[in-house]
């Protein structure tokens, strides 16, 4: 894959939410669909991220049995999951370069899943981690809900953040890892790819990446490929780099079409030789509580700026669940019951 030019996406400050700040994240979701949260380490600390990433190199460095026995599958009801792409040989392309694990909701601290042994005894760690991705999504889910001047008497602020909930949404919090190809592997540089293109189905995603392991893009508004830097303008002494927010399709949806759910990938590094070198990403999936109805945002920014293209199609009020199930059955065939994505 050839190395797309750099897109520059606002950087949102949302350490004093206003409607100046609301206005600007409506914006820069409305156009790209992708913007950066400053980071200064308020809201998630740049020490639990770096946590979070060794307790994430330290489970793909497990041996293959030991991430064998959380595959996916109907079996484990799609709570858990080592999902393996790679092909290892042959000329079949089909698939990621890419493995992940998601981890859904924990219970007071507890994963309703069965962990495999590097990640067990910390349990309590990655919970604490997902919570604090789940209270930033709040964070960011109010910007929005002042952007789109819904009223106090309509449920303000809280209109969004209420119909989602840390322990009972359908939130998946994930952590990937993109090996380096081996020297032997078949590889074929401007074919394979490390994550293809999709966009992602719930209402908002956090995602974290490393400085040094680039190879996200997304699709402008221009529809052009450019990447996504880990460290954009401006952010160079932040404590930790800007976290990446980016819409869902259901957010999309529910907003009619105004905020985008964006096309992006993962792209192998175009100056690396062959395969490049080892990449890890973490990204939380908010999603709302399975059965809140998703009903039209009582706001007059949405009604006025909304493109048509969502809520006000839909001949019937779906909720959360069925707009997820709806998705997975578009891309997969897949239910609910079998996967969680
Ligand atoms: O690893 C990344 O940077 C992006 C991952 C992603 O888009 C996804 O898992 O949905
Ligand atoms: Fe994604």
């Amino acid at each position: 894959m050839s190395g797309a030019a750099a897109v520059e996406l606002p950087i949102i400050d949302l350490s004093k939410p206003s409607a100046e700040v609301g206005e600007e994240i409506v914006n820069a979701a409305a156009t790209y669909g992708f913007l950066y949260i400053k980071n200064t380490g308020r809201d998630i600390k740049p020490e639990a991220i770096e946590r979070a990433f060794e307790l994430s190199r330290e489970f793909f460095a497990s041996p293959e049995e030991e991430k064998a026995k959380c595959l996916i599958g109907p079996e484990n009801k799609g709570w858990s999951s080592m999902h393996r792409e790679i092909l290892d040989q042959g000329n079949q392309r089909k698939g990621d370069f890419k493995e992940a694990f998601n981890f859904g909701t924990f219970e007071n601290g507890k994963a309703r899943q069965p962990l495999p042994k590097s990640l067990a005894s910390h349990e309590s760690e990655l919970s604490q981690f997902a919570t604090s991705c789940h209270d930033l999504c709040m964070k960011v889910l109010r910007a929005f809900a002042i952007g789109f001047k819904i009223k106090e008497e309509d449920g303000g602020e809280e209109w969004f953040s209420s119909r989602h909930d840390v322990e009972k949404s359908s939130s998946i919090f994930r952590m990937l890892y993109y090996p380096a190809v081996p020297e032997e592997a078949d590889y074929i540089p401007d074919v394979d790819i490390r994550a293809g293109a999709h966009s992602d189905y719930g209402s908002i995603t956090l995602l974290f990446q490393r400085p040094g392991q680039p190879g996200l893009e997304i699709k402008t508004p221009s529809d052009e490929w450019a990447s996504v830097p880990v460290i954009p303008n401006g952010t160079e002494s932040d404590p930790s780099p800007p976290i990446l927010v980016n819409i869902g399709d259901l957010l999309s949806y529910w907003t009619d079409g105004l905020l985008k759910s964006t096309v992006h990938r993962v792209i192998f590094p175009s100056d690396a030789r062959r395969g490049g070198e080892d990449r890890y990403s973490i990204a939380y999936f908010l999603h709302p509580c399975p059965e809140v109805n998703l009903v039209p945002i009582p706001s007059e920014v949405v009604a006025s700026r909304g493109k048509g293209e969502g809520i006000t199609q839909s001949k019937r009020v779906l909720t959360g669940q069925q707009h997820l199930d709806e998705r997975l059955a578009a891309s997969y065939g897949w239910k609910s019951e079998d996967k969680k994505a």
